[in-house]
């Protein structure tokens, strides 16, 4: 491996369209949107038009392997992304590779968009059935179209769920249906990941408004394409999913309105604006609804709203060293204590915080407990959401503040209008298990700029050493743990935390 690599690189397998719009040249030019390195395999020379495609030349194997040879010296990908295979001897030399380069990286992620799988406008590939379904024990992401998951599966009338469950038995783990291929007013894609041992399903719906374009030539390459490049950078599927989605609303905005002429879809940049990211649907239903936001995080006595400081703490012990600290915010986070002692731990934690004014306290997780002692404000992991009676939280006044890790999380809670959304875990921590969700700060700042005027918080592995970059990103407060309880002096450590946070608010 070449020390030296500074972007990931995913190889692309595909054929040429010498119309520009499909095929290689999409991919090339989505994956370098995302600065990522991109190698190309040539698996067919297509002659074809926006219109017509004539027939579909395989590239002799040998030649490929000569390819492959070369690139493995210094080219080793991080992720592959494959669109058309021409002849079923490319799929098996194609699985014999993979499964070479898993041997070697067990990260590396293959994605295979199964254009051609059948046909493409009329023109047969030699693949064979029975060829596709041995690529499929190597693929990690399918990414069909609704068409194409209808022929490949013989399921048909829109039963996404069996559809998804027909591919986890041929092997594919995570399958990602686009919807964009519809009539309807908003274009759906359904993510869904199967885990093991059980083969459990989850699923994911996000959705964008349909825009009147008729340049979409290339867009199921630029998605897949989008999906491995975002992959090979180590975000998870969901947040892969969201960027691309965005990524896609933004190349068919650029040619908005025009129609009746099959152009290339545009590959324009990294999607930024806000307004272009995805709904993103609950993934199932809330036990209530509720009808307007949170309350507000106003500062107890005089209306200012800067977090600052976030110490996240478990004991009432901890409180108490705390609170004298003049704090804005801290969260008692109890985990593992039996249901008999919750109430007198959480009604003992308000009362010391009502000696402080100016600090505002959350209780983690026990919510109705926080209600029932008026606690300032309750904290909710993800799952929780929807394990809480949201609307009554909502009418009781007390405010919300709701975790995420990543931008998936993150946009999906931003619609509920808690009163902060928390955003980790920023670097690596020891004292929570957040394995790969690991945001950086190059996630943070992406979070940030999709927010509304909602206050972040972020957490996870900060520290005096790293607090200052934190701060730089402009997020509302930092939490953390450790920085404060083992810190060798835990006054010391909250004074020079505090000291970093006043820079910046
Ligand atoms: C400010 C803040 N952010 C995130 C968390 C983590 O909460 P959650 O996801 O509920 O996880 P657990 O705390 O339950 O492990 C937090 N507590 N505070
Ligand atoms: C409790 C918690 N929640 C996280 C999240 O990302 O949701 S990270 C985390 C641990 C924070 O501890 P420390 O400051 O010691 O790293």
């Amino acid at each position: 491996m070449n020390m030296n690599k500074n972007k990931p690189i995913v190889w692309t397998i595909s054929g040429h369209d010498p119309s520009g719009g499909a095929g290689i040249a999409a991919d090339l030019r989505t994956i370098h949107c995302f600065a990522v390195e991109a190698c190309a395999f040539i698996t067919a020379n297509t002659v074809q038009n926006s219109e017509e495609l004539l027939t579909i030349n395989p590239v002799d194997i040998k030649i490929l392997e000569q390819q492959y040879q070369l690139l493995i010296e210094d080219k080793l990908p991080d992720a592959i992304k494959i669109g058309m295979v021409a002849t079923d001897e490319q799929i098996y030399w194609l699985i014999e590779k993979i499964a070479e380069l898993k041997a070697d990286n067990v990260n590396l992620v293959v994605v295979y968009d199964p254009v051609a799988a059948a046909t493409v406008g009329g023109v047969t590939t030699e693949v064979t059935k029975d060829a596709l379904h041995h690529l499929f024990s190597v693929i990690d992401v399918l990414t069909p179209n609704m068409t194409e998951a209808e022929k490949l599966t013989g399921i048909y009338l829109g039963a996404v769920d069996d559809i998804a469950d027909k591919f986890s038995t041929f092997g594919i783990n995570n399958t990602v249906i686009k919807g964009g291929h519809t009539d309807e007013e908003f274009c759906v894609d359904y993510g869904y990941q199967f885990s093991e041992p059980k083969q459990l399903r989850s699923k994911y719906s996000i959705s964008s408004e349909r825009i009147n374009t008729d340049y979409t030539h290339g867009g199921g390459c630029s998605f897949a394409s989008a999906i491995a490049a975002l992959l090979s950078k180590g975000y998870l599927l969901r947040d892969a999913l969201t960027i691309t989605k965005a990524f896609m609303q933004q190349g068919m905005i650029a040619n908005d309105g025009r129609i009746q002429y099959y152009g290339a879809f545009e590959q324009t940049e990294l999607p930024t604006k806000p307004s272009i990211f995805p709904q993103i649907e609950l993934t199932q239903p809330l036990l209530s609804y509720p009808t307007s936001p949170f309350a507000e995080l106003g500062m107890k006595r005089d209306g200012n709203q800067s977090l600052g400081l976030y110490p996240v703490v478990d004991s009432i012990e901890w409180l108490e060293k705390l609170l004298p600290l003049e704090l804005t915010i801290i969260q008692l986070r109890v985990k593992n204590k039996p249901e008999n002692e919750l109430d007198a731990i959480i009604e003992r934690a308000v009362e010391l915080a009502n000696n402080y004014p100016n600090t505002r306290l959350f209780i983690n997780d026990h919510w109705q407990l926080a209600i029932k002692h008026r606690a300032y404000g309750i904290h909710l992991g993800q799952e929780d959401i929807y394990q809480a009676d949201l609307a009554k939280i909502q009418q009781s006044g007390i405010r919300l503040g709701i975790s995420t890790h990543g931008i998936y999380e993150f946009l999906l809670a931003q619609q509920l209008k808690p009163s902060y959304l928390a955003i980790g875990a920023i670097f690596p921590t020891k004292t929570k298990d957040m394995t790969g969700q690991i945001q950086g700060l190059t996630n943070l700042k992406q979070i940030l700029n999709i927010s509304t005027d909602i206050p972040v918080v972020a957490i996870g592995g900060i520290n005096l050493t790293n607090a200052s970059d934190v701060w730089s990103t402009s997020v509302d407060s930092i939490a953390v743990v450790t920085a404060i309880t083992q810190a060798e002096c835990y006054i010391e450590a909250t004074k020079r935390l505090k000291a970093i946070a006043n820079n910046y608010i």
